[in-house]
């Protein structure tokens, strides 16, 4: 019988009811709806305000946490959805128009905005873009709304609507009643959480976590990062209008320039803060906490920039991870045992380098031959064909100057396919500007770069990724916040053979296409032993794990050409050799063709087909480990300068 190599991989397919069954979930959705049934009506009426909050922090947690870029034109954005929801469809004051077309303009507005702000900032670092839109709020709401005839001034907007927007009477409900209009924005809050709980849980989802942990790590997995940055801001404009509109049903609505508000901004900040990077209980948390407590605290005169700005210093206690990542600490302890997990963590943590070095013993845990195929035939399946012949990588006569520094000065390397070539070279040879060049982060100034007998070097490096080639880095770029699972799915949004919207619909098609990406990424793990880890925060774990992580990952991403930048930096020289055993062996059971930089070279000689080694831009030598061991021009410029390789070289002296 075939082993279950997948115990232990929980199904994903079902996000929304798996999100909602933790107990946190339940207590949270219980909570607002005995809220509604049995509160005071000042009470209700509290919470009823944070609704259309919750759903702009939802925004908020999409902009910030996941796509880890910070605006702090919310409040306006937000205000402005509102007055043209209001504005355009009053009979009154405003355009007359139908409720459902007012609406769907304001949030057209809103999520128009957004995306431009996208656009405007374009590479701009998160800093420049949190000083532009301080700077276009404060512009707006110091010099424009002043200026009466610009702005309407403080009676009114451009259309003038400062009033409460009669509630529309959907499906016959009276919304005037302030109790059923609870209900009526909680079902807004519920369709909105539902179709963001799917897509977080889509690869799309993932996608956008890795663009915001690094932009040249999702590059390298396929992932187009200007593409999701932009979706990242168009998804939070949207949510503003969608959370806007609710509002304009409810609050009064303010003059257009008066909504964009510095302090409200800021405040607002104190949402994604607490939330941290991926917790849409704890925004519905973080916006009920400042509406209720102003109530609550009324008569001691504190009002809602305190209970605030307490929110924001207590945040910055919690770090990235924000309360909304404790709170998901506990639930994962709850599901797995945190006990349970530590002893298997101490007993695994090394098992499979052990293993690769031939040290494991029969009760180390590592995988029995039978599980091993099994493994490898899931992968099999997942990766894309491999050719059999030709080649994978050449680079001929690459150059290029940072101003007078000469990194590369012809640089021509060849991977034929199926082989498991290392780049070797002395420090400043030009190893990681090539590696850079090949993955598509730099162009050179001439030369070109062959992917699979293809001209990719103007081709981006996610299109790259998309052809075969996917990376791994030196300094291990893995999302701490996230679990080992989420990571090693992050890779596979190129892979996946389904559409984000099908996923958000809810298609079972999609969530299928997904588990088989799950199937790969948890046959990954195996195989580099990090599956014990797959409900775990990275954050929590050792390096090599972190690393191999990382590499499995990179599978996930569909490679046929894997470059792995000095996979052994860091490790001590006994894990440094099994881990090169360990890529060795994945290498030859999957037809992968790999380039590898290292500097550690005795494991290189060891593992490697062939070598290059690279000196002042450009190859010293080409050849098998042997030839170049032998080679006297490359004993004097770079391996008599190599303790390990010395080392290494000692039992044979003797
Ligand atoms: N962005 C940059 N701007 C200016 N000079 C650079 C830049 N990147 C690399 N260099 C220079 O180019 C040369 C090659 O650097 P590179 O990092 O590619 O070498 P390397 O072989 O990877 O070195 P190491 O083994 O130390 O990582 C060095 O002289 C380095 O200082």
């Amino acid at each position: 019988m075939a082993p279950d190599i997948f115990e232990g991989l929980e199904t994903k397919s079902r996000p929304v009811v798996r999100a909602m069954s933790s107990p946190a979930s339940l207590v949270l959705t219980g909570l607002l709806v005995a809220w509604g049934l049995w509160m005071a009506d000042y009470r209700v009426f509290g919470l009823t305000a944070a609704i259309p909050v919750a759903i702009l922090g939802l925004g908020l947690l999409v902009l910030q946490g996941w796509a880890r870029e910070i605006s702090l034109a919310s409040a306006g954005v937000f205000a402005s959805a509102m007055y043209y929801a209001n504005w355009l469809d009053r009979d009154d004051q405003g355009k007359g128009l139908p409720w459902i077309v007012a609406a769907l303009i304001a949030v057209a507005i809103a999520t128009a905005f957004m995306a431009g702000l996208a656009l405007v900032s374009g590479r701009l670092p998160t800093i420049y873009l949190v000083i532009l839109t301080l700077g276009l709020q404060v512009t707006i709401e110091k010099t424009i709304y002043p200026i009466g005839y610009l702005s309407g001034g403080v009676s009114g907007g451009n259309g003038g609507a400062p009033l409460v927007n009669p509630r529309p009477e959907p499906l016959g409900l009276d919304l005037v009643d302030d109790r059923i209009f609870y209900f009526f924005a909680l079902a807004w809050l519920a369709v909105v959480l539902v179709l963001l709980i799917r897509l977080r849980r889509s690869p799309a989802g993932l996608a956008f976590l890795v663009v915001g942990s690094n932009r040249q790590s999702a590059a390298a997995l396929g992932i187009p990062p200007v593409r999701f940055r932009v979706l990242a801001f168009t998804l939070a404009g949207f949510l503003a209008g969608v959370g806007g509109v609710l509002g304009s049903m409810f609050y009064v609505t303010p003059p257009l320039f008066l909504g964009w508000d510095v302090e409200t901004s800021l405040l607002l900040l104190c949402i994604p803060v607490l939330a941290g990077v991926d917790s849409m209980a704890a925004v519905i948390v973080v916006a009920a906490y400042l509406y209720v407590m102003p109530i609550e605290l009324e008569r001691w005169d504190i009002e809602q920039s305190f209970i605030a700005s307490v929110a924001l210093g207590f945040g910055a206690l919690f770090g990235a991870r924000g309360v909304g990542g404790r709170m998901q600490d506990l639930e994962r302890r709850r599901r797995y045992g945190k006990r349970r997990q530590r002893t298997r963590r101490k007993r695994l943590a090394t098992a499979v380098l052990r293993e690769s070095a031939g040290l494991a013993d029969e009760n180390a845990g590592v995988l029995s031959p039978a599980e091993r195929s099994a493994c490898l035939e899931v992968l099999e399946r997942w990766l894309p064909p491999r050719p059999e012949s030709g080649t994978a990588l050449r680079t001929t006569d690459v150059r290029l100057a940072f101003g007078p520094i000469r990194a590369l000065t012809g640089a021509s390397i060849e991977v034929p396919v199926g082989q498991m070539v290392g780049l070797i070279g002395p420090n400043g040879a030009g190893k990681t500007t090539l590696f850079d060049v090949v993955s598509g982060f730099t162009a050179p100034d001439s030369g070109t770069v062959e992917l699979f007998g293809r001209d990719v070097t103007r081709t981006s490096a996610w299109d790259r990724s998309r052809l075969g080639m996917t990376r791994t880095f030196q300094n291990t770029r893995v999302i701490p916040e996230l679990t080992a699972g989420d990571n090693i799915c992050g890779g596979a949004w190129a892979a996946v053979r389904a559409r984000t919207a099908s996923f958000v619909a809810g298609r079972p098609s999609a969530w299928a296409a997904l588990r088989e990406a799950e199937e790969a990424g948890y046959a990954a793990a195996r195989l580099l032993d990090v599956h014990t880890y797959w409900d775990e925060r990275v954050g929590t774990l050792e390096f090599s794990a972190r690393r191999r992580v990382e590499i499995a990952r990179a599978l996930v991403a569909g490679p046929r050409l894997l470059l792995l930048d000095e996979p052994a930096a860091g490790l001590d020289p006994a894990s440094s050799s099994a881990m090169f055993s360990l890529i060795r062996r994945l290498h030859s059971d999957l037809g992968l063709s790999v380039l590898i930089v290292e500097h550690y070279v005795k494991a290189v000689l060891d593992s490697c087909d062939s070598v290059h080694v690279l000196a002042e831009g450009r190859v010293l030598a080409t050849g098998t480990p042997a030839e170049i061991a032998a080679n006297t021009e490359v004993q004097q410029r770079y391996l008599g300068t190599r303790l390990d390789y010395l080392d290494g070289l000692e039992p044979a002296r003797d």
